[in-house]
């Protein structure tokens, strides 16, 4: 029995499925998708554009759009409560405050006519109930704490630059000691040196809080630079998952490999994901065996018959794949 310290910053996601309604047509966004966070963790979700990497994000904060989602399945237990399942009343408390998340585009967290100030204090005092006066200074503390000086408090997001907004963002997504935070990519807003200090505030940041997180990207360098964990997804599941280094001294699973270009060592530089030839299926009518086989160069016949159970290779290791089968 896992007792309810054990639980404390424990996130677990079971079964997730996610349906969109667009066009008339079912969108298979989320396919059954499992991971467990423990507390203090950080998780890597990697994958092509399209995989389902910011709809798990949004199922988990609970801010998919209404009139698009269909279908929304599965367990999603936070300190060993169904998400799911509580209210908005409930959920309103757990999100920005419990849970953050730091979206991809600066542009369009911040609101235009608020002062960062005003937006980084506004968490505050929902959350903690801070008076204006905390609420402010707590707000100056945070864009202390992002490198951001103080005298900008004032300040609207169009006077900061791209990387400063992102920076804005961050101290909003921190404000009220969260603890996890997701972060959808962070810093493909940004330009490449902008983009290492905002990683390496949130890896400080994260490191002094212990904070867990899930961190979603298309950069493996950013995830060997930040990330414990890691899981490949794939037209809505999870492929391989695994340890940092599971993953990138044993890839496994042939789109891993596809991504990694060759096979990588955690020691060499890899940075962007390689193109894999081909595009993954259509979500509104996914195959009837593997998803990747028809990318995949080593499918059989049995691949595009039976569809694969995410399977333990050895100590964390999972893979998605019959070649594991066949190589032991
Ligand atoms: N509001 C929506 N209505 C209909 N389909 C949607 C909606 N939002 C996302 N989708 C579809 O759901 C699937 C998963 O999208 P999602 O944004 O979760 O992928 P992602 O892995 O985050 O991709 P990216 O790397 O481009 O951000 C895609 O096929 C996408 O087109
Ligand atoms: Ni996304």
């Amino acid at each position: 029995m896992v007792s309810n310290t054990d639980k404390k910053g424990y996130l677990s996601v079971q079964d997730l499925v996610v349906e969109y309604r667009s066009g008339g047509e079912t969108v298979q966004a989320v396919n059954h998708i499992s991971f467990e966070l423990p507390g203090g963790r950080s998780l890597g979700l990697v994958g092509e554009t399209g995989a389902g990497k910011t709809t798990t994000a949004k199922s988990i904060m609970r801010i998919l759009p209404d009139h698009a989602t269909q279908k929304v399945e599965g367990v999603i237990e936070y300190d060993g409560t169904d998400i799911l399942k509580i209210s908005e009343a409930e959920m309103q408390k757990v999100r920005g405050g419990k849970i953050s998340m730091i979206f991809q585009d600066p542009m369009t967290a911040l609101n235009p006519v608020k002062t960062v100030g005003e937006q980084i204090a506004e968490g505050l005092k929902v959350h903690q109930g801070l008076d204006k006066v905390k609420a402010r200074a707590k707000a100056i503390e945070m864009l202390n704490t992002v490198g951001i000086s103080e005298d900008r408090v004032d300040e609207y997001p169009h006077q900061f630059s791209g990387g400063m907004k992102q920076r804005v963002v961050i101290a909003i997504a921190l404000a009220c000691n969260p603890e996890l935070i997701i972060a959808d990519e962070p810093t493909t807003a940004l330009d490449v040196t902008i983009q290492a200090q905002v990683l390496e505030l949130i890896k400080k940041l994260q490191a002094e809080r212990g904070t867990s997180m899930i961190l979603i990207t298309h950069d493996l360098g950013v995830v060997a630079q930040i990330c414990d964990d890691v899981a490949i997804v794939y037209a809505g599941e999870i492929v391989e998952k695994g340890t940092l280094e599971e993953i990138y001294d044993h890839p496994m699973h042939p789109y891993t490999e596809g991504l990694f270009g060759a096979i990588p060592e955690l020691s060499k530089d890899v940075d962007r994901l390689s193109p894999v030839p081909g595009l993954p299926p259509d979500p509104t009518s996914l195959p009837e065996g593997c998803y990747f086989a028809p990318r995949c160069p080593y499918a059989t016949d049995a691949c595009r018959e039976k569809h694969f159970d995410l399977e333990k290779v050895s100590g964390s290791h999972y893979v998605r794949c019959i070649k594991k089968e066949q190589e032991g």
